[in-house]
């Protein structure tokens, strides 16, 4: 992963070099603490561990039963599906399994997708660190119903991964699952590099070594200093950016294949750095598509915002037809690949132009080893803005909130945050 800072020095918000070697000093010591709760195995420091910890042969040995699949069906939500649905969307060749997640539990959504699945030839992949997330085992629920009415034993066609106890846990033993363990230490959105992450790509056949060594590629790198780490400089800029007032970070690949990273991404900072009113709010476009959308509101918008272009240096490409058309002369020789770099660099150029700062993030390609370091890097990123904002990187108290809230709503238990739901204000106004 490259970063190149150069569109958010002249910027507004934007930082300058020197406030960039003066924060170098902070990096530093955030690199120790980060080291040292990595050499402690502290909870959410070991995620940065995982690329040398993680037990290939074990994922491939769970996933063995499933070589015959024509579908692999994640069954997760939060960290326990974006990373798999980030791999699976990045890596996905044409003779692999199609992967689906089912992260949502939209009935309509649910019931088209389990209809259009071959369920007797469908892997079903579920995730759940804490085995109690409502939506999931709901889901579950519905997925084992529906391979029973067709006929299918779902104990034959389920993969089970979750932490150490929990229903599921408790259902993978009853049942004899093929069964893997989210890593101790290592919270959801951090998990990607994991089990969590790793199954799918194991039964779509993608090189799990390869992901792994651009992870650790990434993490031997990590240095304290900003101007040698790239994952740092992306981490400190954005933090000091946000101290400047850029508190939307707005996460822009020229790739269709990394439109879910984005959303992984959305995940990962908010979640981990929206605490004691900090934080940047993550936003989500797609190059080119979105230049034709949300670029003018990125260009003469509020000022309160960077934007983070991203895209792979090398990628297959396309040739654009000669055409005689009067007008599409200047087309003549070009490829796709050639357009779609010209409107990234004309989208830096004209964020530049009205001084709203953007980072420019490139990976080698969009393939296994690329993708390890990208989602290393930006979890590192994370983790640093994190220790320079002082906040609890690891914990998420505001979604628990909500989750016992809904539990409470249907009957789980004397929960006062179902109350509050109750006690709601409303202002209804009728047609
Ligand atoms: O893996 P689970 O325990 O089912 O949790 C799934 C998700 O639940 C919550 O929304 C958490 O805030 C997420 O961080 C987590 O990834």
């Amino acid at each position: 992963m490259y970063v190149d800072l150069g569109s958010a020095l002249d910027a507004t918000p934007g930082v300058s070099r020197d406030s960039l070697e003066r924060l170098d000093d902070q990096v530093a010591t955030a690199h120790d603490r980060i080291e040292a709760g990595r050499n402690d195995h502290d909870h959410g420091y070991a995620a940065l561990n995982l690329p040398a910890r993680v037990d290939l042969d074990a994922i491939r040995s769970a996933v063995a039963p499933f070589a015959d699949a024509e579908a692999v069906l994640t069954v997760g939500i939060g960290g326990s599906g974006l990373g798999a649905a980030t791999l699976a969307n990045a890596l996905a060749g044409p003779d692999d399994p199609d992967a689906y997640v089912l992260d949502n539990v939209d009935p309509e959504h649910v019931a088209r997708l389990l209809d259009s699945l071959p369920l007797a030839r469908t892997a079903v992949n579920v995730v759940s660190k804490s085995g109690t997330t409502v939506e999931t085992l709901s889901n579950f629920l519905v997925v084992r119903e529906a391979m029973a009415d067709a006929g299918v034993d779902w104990t034959d066609r389920t993969l089970v991964t979750t932490g150490e106890s929990g229903n599921l846990r408790q259902l993978a033993d009853a049942h004899d699952l093929p069964l893997l363990s989210v890593p101790d230490g290592v919270p959801g959105r951090f998990s990607v590099l994991s089990s969590v992450g790793l199954a799918v790509a194991a039964i779509q056949g993608h090189d799990l070594d390869a992901i792994c060594a651009g992870a650790a590629d990434t993490a031997d790198g990590l240095s304290g200093s900003l101007f040698e780490t790239p994952a740092y400089a992306y981490g400190a800029a954005t933090y000091a950016l946000a101290a400047r007032g850029a508190t939307t970070n707005v996460m822009m690949p020229y790739a269709e294949r990394l439109e879910t990273f984005a959303e992984w991404f959305a995940q990962l900072w908010a979640e981990s750095l929206g605490k004691d009113g900090l934080g940047q709010t993550p936003a989500r476009a797609l190059g080119a598509t979105d230049q034709h959308s949300q670029l003018q509101l990125y260009r003469a918008g509020p000022r309160e915002k960077v934007v983070t272009l991203l895209r792979p240096t090398h990628r297959p490409d396309r040739p654009i037809p000669e055409t005689d058309l009067d007008g599409l002369s200047y087309l003549g020789g070009s490829t796709l690949g050639d357009l779609i770099d010209a409107e990234f660099g004309a989208t830096e150029a004209s964020l530049a132009a009205s001084g709203v700062p953007a980072i420019r993030v490139e990976i080698d390609g969009v393939d296994e080893r690329s993708l390890g370091a990208l989602l290393y890097g930006m979890e590192a990123a994370c983790v640093l803005y994190g220790e320079l904002a002082g906040v609890s990187t690891f914990t998420q108290p505001a979604v628990e909130w909500g989750k016992r809230a809904a539990r409470g709503l249907l009957g789980g238990g004397d929960v006062p945050a179902a109350e509050a739901v109750e006690d709601r204000a409303s202002l209804r106004i009728d047609p």
